[in-house]
């Protein structure tokens, strides 16, 4: 693992728009290498970083994403398929280009963070998607939660082009997106890895390379797989509470203080217990994230029943209208299930 340094640092370091006297010498020190950047060349090469960003896909994540890069004076250019999610980007200084491909071909490096593998696989591959605007010395980020297979498909379309390719789907959700304090779960081309980690190191805390393309999906699926079953419990146990004529508030605040504590817990326990689901991770995309693991434990024969128990309640609580809620909704398909 490597650990990002101090955002204004990394951003004086190479973005273009801050002034002279804001630019240390441009060395990176992390956790466990360093390694140095050539910067503000009007090219692109091997050891440059990469001046000119694109960004795909302004959802929950995308926007203060993109936001976090601007505001720390990166060049960025935005394209979204619902216009308007641009406007407030462009308002803080972003580009607009009307295409996937029209961005990849005026960026040096184009991060996207679409919804699932269907989309990530449209904007990336499908008409007039990024890959037709990619070509030698551009490089590709995918940071949208996908399965190892898209990401494969995905990364031999890049690649075919003669870019590079990176997946870097992301733990952390609206707040630390917000915050600039995301972890990366990176795989595929190294040298791409390190010439984005000044970007990466503005949106998160963290970073992680794990070698082949892939990996960095399966990562992130075995941590939500996880986490969605937690929340599940988490709900389970609530309820049982309340029905046992325990106040749910103090299960929270008991749970806090021991062994199993968890920030998600303590997040969003309170508002569970008032019923209300402000939306931070979308419900589908949980339960995406779900089936997705499922799909990857399927994969090589492992047993997974806690993860398949847990995903019949996601989908419960879809049908339920509550896709768009926050994931902790989740609790809803319990209640509805007992009174059924
Ligand atoms: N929210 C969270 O806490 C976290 C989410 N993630 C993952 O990040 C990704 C994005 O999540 P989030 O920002 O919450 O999701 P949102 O639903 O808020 O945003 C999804 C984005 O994908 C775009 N999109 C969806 N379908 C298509 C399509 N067919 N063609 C083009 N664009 C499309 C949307 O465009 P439009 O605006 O036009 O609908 C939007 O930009 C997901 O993979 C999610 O699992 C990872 C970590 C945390
Ligand atoms: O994919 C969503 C992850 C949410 C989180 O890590 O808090």
């Amino acid at each position: 693992m490597v650990r990002g340094a101090n955002h204004t640092l990394m951003a004086a370091t190479f973005c273009p728009s801050l002034p002279q006297h804001f630019k240390p010498t441009p060395i990176i020190k992390f956790h466990k290498s360093s390694f140095s950047f050539k910067v503000f060349s009007s090219q692109s090469s091997k050891d440059e970083v990469p001046t000119r960003v694109g960004f795909l896909g302004l959802g929950i994540m995308g926007s203060p994403m993109a936001q976090n890069l601007i505001k720390a004076g990166c060049d960025v250019t935005v394209w979204n398929r619902t216009k308007s999610k641009c406007d407030p980007l462009i308002d803080l200084g972003a580009k607009y280009k009307p295409s996937p491909a029209e961005v990849a071909a005026s960026c040096d490096v184009t991060f996207a963070m679409l919804a699932d593998p269907e989309s990530a696989m449209v904007v990336a591959c499908g008409e007039d998607g990024a890959a037709s605007g990619m070509s030698p010395g551009k490089g590709y980020v995918d940071v949208s939660t996908v399965d190892g297979p898209t990401s494969k498909l995905i990364n031999g379309q890049i690649t075919e082009t003669g870019a590079l390719f990176l997946e870097a789907p992301v733990s952390g959700s609206k707040k630390p997106a917000e915050d600039g304090q995301l972890i990366f779960l990176t795989a595929g081309d190294k040298s791409l890895y390190e010439k984005v980690a000044p970007y990466l190191d503005i949106m998160g805390k963290s970073r992680f390379y794990l070698g082949d393309v892939g990996n960095g999906a399966a990562m992130k699926l075995v941590v939500n797989m996880i986490m969605g079953s937690m929340m599940t419990s988490f709900a389970e146990g609530l309820l049982l509470s309340e029905k046992v004529g325990l106040d749910p508030s103090v299960v929270v605040e008991v749970i806090s203080q021991g062994a199993i504590s968890a920030p998600m817990f303590s997040l969003k326990g309170p508002a569970m217990v008032q019923s209300k689901y402000p939306t931070a991770f979308p419900l589908k995309h949980q339960q995406k994230d779900m089936r997705l693991a499922l799909g990857l434990a399927e994969s090589v024969s492992q047993s997974t029943p806690i993860a398949a128990a847990a995903n019949e309640l996601y989908k419960v609580a879809k049908s339920h209208g509550l896709s768009d809620s926050d994931f902790s909704a989740v609790i809803e398909a319990l209640k509805v299930k007992l009174k059924d």
